[in-house]
Parts: structure tokens; sequence; C-alpha cells
């Protein structure tokens, strides 16, 4: 029997989903992979899901890439990708893509030790909560490679470069204190309730139209790419979306109704 990696509960239209291996701090094993795209993939595209909540099962959120596999690929022979032509990279890629473009919110909320790939994991989503044993450490410089996850992008717009560079370079622990101050973190919880914390959390963020909040979170993510001017021309063309759809009609609609009840008007 294949060996459940990757947990997905949907509940009130949230998906909560945990990173089983807490054997192993949740490191990210090629086969914890292959889950983990396909529970992203059903977020992603279901639409009953508004929001998704990431977290990790026992003591750690993610350990990062798991080592072990990193020795087996150092004894593979030279230009092997396996996975059907796809290479470990592009499914990296992938996973940390589709939790940063998701047309939904994304909490990460990181109960344990996040680390390399599992720092950047938490990065990758659109807010992160954070108990008392939580850390992040991009332990990547002490593996030898750099951060592939998303770190490189990420980090530099939640703490400034400078700090991106001094957290980078050195691989040093960050605590929860420190990663609130610097801004790593949105907001702390207690480890009991963290999760039901960040469900509430990812119910409020989500209770809006959902396409209006698709499309808000794709200019938002490109704004620090693009000039006042582009994003002032994506702002119209979404709008124009926007006010198509069923959400804005039955919200004005509302308004106005309990307006003219108010008032004694009728319509
Ligand atoms: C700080 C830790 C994450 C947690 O510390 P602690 O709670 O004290 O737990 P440990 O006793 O150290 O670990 C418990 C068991 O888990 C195993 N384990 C931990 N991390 C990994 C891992 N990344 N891969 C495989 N296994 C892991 C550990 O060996 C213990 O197992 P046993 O009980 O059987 O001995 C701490 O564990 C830690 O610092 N871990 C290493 C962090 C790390 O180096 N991560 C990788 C960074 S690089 C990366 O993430 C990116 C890539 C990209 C490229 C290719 C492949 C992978 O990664």
């Amino acid at each position: 029997m294949t060996e459940q990696l990757i947990e997905l509960e949907v509940a009130d239209g949230i998906a909560t989903l945990w990173l089983n291996r807490p054997e192993k701090r949740n490191a990210m094993s090629d086969d914890m992979r292959t889950q983990f795209i396909a529970a992203l993939e059903h977020v992603t595209y279901d639409k009953a899901i508004r929001a998704l909540v990431l977290t990790g099962r026992g003591k750690g959120f993610c350990a990062g890439g798991d080592v072990a596999g990193m020795e087996r690929r150092m004894q593979a022979p030279a230009g092997e990708v396996g996975f059907n032509g796809w290479s470990r990279q592009q499914r990296v890629h992938h996973t940390q893509s589709l939790l940063h473009t998701m047309p939904k919110p994304t909490i990460a909320a990181v109960n344990g030790a996040a680390s390399g790939l599992g720092a950047d994991t938490a990065l990758a989503c659109d807010f992160i909560i954070a108990s008392d044993a939580a850390s992040f450490t991009w332990s990547y410089i002490h593996r030898g490679i750099v951060p592939d996850g998303g770190g490189m992008y990420f980090l530099p717009r939640r703490v400034g470069l400078s700090k991106a560079k001094e957290l980078i370079f050195s691989g040093r622990k960050v605590e929860l204190e420190e990663a609130l101050r610097l801004g790593i973190t949105d907001r702390q919880s207690d480890a009991e309730t963290l999760v039901a914390d960040a469900q509430r959390w990812a119910a409020e963020m989500s209770k809006g139209s959902a396409t209006a909040l698709a499309l808000g979170k794709t200019i938002l993510n490109q704004s620090f790419e693009l000039s006042a001017h582009q994003v002032f021309a994506q702002g119209s063309q979404a709008q124009g979306i926007c006010y198509t759809s069923t959400e804005h009609r039955e919200s004005v609609m509302a308004f106005l109704a309990k307006s003219s009840v108010k008032n004694g008007t009728t319509r």
C-alpha cells in the first residue's frame, strides 16, 4: 500500500494539507513531492475550495529536501532525470509555483522547524502564521547549494535584500520572535490552536468574491516587477471581468436592497 505522505482535509471550503512524514520532520522525499503536487493541483482547480492551509504533522513543519535523496542522486549516473522526463528541479518549481499562484489565499501554519526547502515552502504561501515551536533556517548553504524553492525571490521581499543575504549566506536559525520582528511571519499562535487559527484566518481571507480575489492575487504577485502604469492597466482589465461577475451583481443588489429597507424607499 502507498504510504500517505500528504493528507488533505476539506471542511467548509477550506483545505488543510498536512505534510505527513513526522519521523523525518516532514523532509520532502520524491514520493512525498509526487503526492504534494497531486494535492496542490486538486486544491488549485477545485472551485469549491476557497483557501488552503499548509502545515506539518508532528514536531516539524518541513525539514527541507530529503538529504538521503541527495545522497542517492550523487550516486546516480550523470544526466539521469527520472519522473517521466521531469527533473526534480522542475517538480520543485511546480510545487512552489502552485503555492504562489493558485487563485485563492494560501496560509502556511508553521508548527516547528522550517528548514531549507521547508522555509521556502512557507514563504511561497501568501501568509505565514507560526507557533512558539517554529523556526526558519535557510540551511541550503550547509548542504552546499542555493535556495531553489523561491527563497531568493520571496525572502528579500519580506525582509529586504541585505537581511535576506545575511540569512541565506549564514544559514542561521531564526526563532519566532525574530521572525515576527523581521516580517518573516505575519502572525503568531499557540501550538494547540495554530491550525484552527490558520483555518479561521483562511476563512476570513476568502469570504470575498472568488473572482476578485483570484484577479487581485495575480496582479499583486507581479506588482514589484510591473510599472504603476502596467498595474493600473491590469487593474482595469480585471475590473472588466469583475463587473460581469455574479458576485459583483449580487453584492451591489444586496447593498442597495438593505439601504432601501433602511430608508423606507422602494427600488
Ligand atoms: C532542525 C531539524 C530540521 C530538526 O531537528 P530535530 O527536531 O532535532 O530532529 P532530528 O533528530 O535532527 O531529525 C529527526 C529525524 O529526521 C531526519 N531528518 C531531518 N531533516 C532531514 C532531511 N532534510 N532529510 C532527511 N532526513 C531528515 C533526521 O535524520 C532524523 O532521522 P533519524 O531519526 O532516522 O536519524 C534538523 O533535523 C535539521 O537540521 N535537518 C536538516 C535540514 C537540512 O539540511 N535540510 C536540507 C536543506 S537543502 C534543501 O532543503 C533543498 C534541497 C534541494 C536540492 C536537492 C534535494 C533536497 O533539498
